[in-house]
């Protein structure tokens, strides 16, 4: 149900690439991809940043808290997101997140969710993060090259669209279960991005529900990136690829995981893409779509 594609195909295979891409993203809107270009010694770092950054003592993340500053970036305690919408649940994670990062004097800063990131007191950190970050963002952009063959469009049609993107890094780290009631690792949601690529280690918890169907626990293969279709690129396709509900369990050990949510460029506007037929939204900016998603999730749930 959740296809492990290969992505050294893109060079060797890519007409079947593209179709098995293409069925994957009208079907679950999930699939498994191994053999990324993103550099194994890479993620290994970033992974063991994460664990460092979660580690270091409360006052230290309190200086780089999310509450800082208004751009979604760096350390969110667990209860600050709400994921679930529509339940009273709060999730036991807690979160880093690293946007595209831009110099404190760019002329930019000010703009809907642009600005400086936030970086804790650990060498290397900021290096390897951006270093991911750029990546991931390359990783998806060639993925959605992909997706515009499958479409018949040009294979640069979102490059440019992608160049000074939204996207965010994030950091998870899930708590084990306390077995206390309503506890949830991460509620059930859609991601809000294009495409996210998530690599985890292994520790089970995630789920899928497809349309139609039950909760349903993603496979883990070493080393395969989970990815999935977001709303935007949903909406952006005029539905014809599917972004699906997916949740964490509270897991039994501490679960580590790390999203990257690869996004559009603030600016560009996503509007049903040519031959997908009559239009089901109206066009909107790929900003304006995040901030109206972003709001209820960071809305407050519980009295504090
Ligand atoms: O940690 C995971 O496995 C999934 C996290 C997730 O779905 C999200 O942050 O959007
Ligand atoms: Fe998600």
């Amino acid at each position: 149900m959740i296809p492990l594609l290969d992505w050294t195909r893109a060079r060797s295979d890519r007409a079947g690439l593209v179709a098995d891409l293409g069925a994957a993203v009208r079907g679950t809107g999930f699939f498994l991809l191994k053999n990324s270009d993103i550099d194994p010694d890479l993620r290994t770092r970033v992974l063991n940043l994460s664990d460092a950054v979660f580690a270091l003592p409360e006052g230290e993340k309190e200086a780089v808290a999310i509450s800082n500053t208004p751009h979604y970036r760096g350390w969110a305690r667990p209860g600050v997101e709400s994921l679930d919408e529509t339940r009273g649940e709060v999730d036991t994670k807690q979160t880093f997140n690293i946007g595209y990062d831009l110099a404190p004097n760019d002329p930019r800063v000010g703009e809907p969710f642009r600005g400086p990131n936030q970086w804790p007191p650990l060498p290397g950190f900021r290096e390897k993060m951006l270093a991911y970050y750029d990546a991931a963002q390359a990783q998806g952009v060639a993925i959605l090259s992909l997706l515009a063959e499958d479409l018949g469009l040009p294979p640069d049609h979102f490059a440019p669209l992608f160049d000074a993107p939204l996207s965010a890094l994030r950091l998870l780290h899930y708590p084990p279960a306390t077995g206390a009631a309503g506890e949830i690792g991460a509620g059930a949601h859609t991601d809000y991005g294009a495409i996210t690529l998530l690599m985890t280690d292994g520790e089970p918890g995630l789920q899928v529900r497809p349309r139609g169907g039950d909760w349903t626990d993603v496979p883990h293969v070493p080393g395969a990136y989970v990815v999935n279709i977001g709303d935007c690129l949903m909406r952006w396709s005029n539905d014809i690829y599917v972004s699906t509900p997916h949740r964490v369990l509270p897991p039994a050990r501490t679960r580590r995981s790390v999203a990257f949510f690869v996004e559009a460029n603030p600016d560009a506007l996503v509007t049903a893409l040519p031959g997908t037929g009559a239009a089901k939204y109206p066009p909107i900016r790929a900003a304006d779509y995040l901030a109206s998603r972003l709001d209820a999730t960071y809305a407050p749930k519980v009295p504090t």
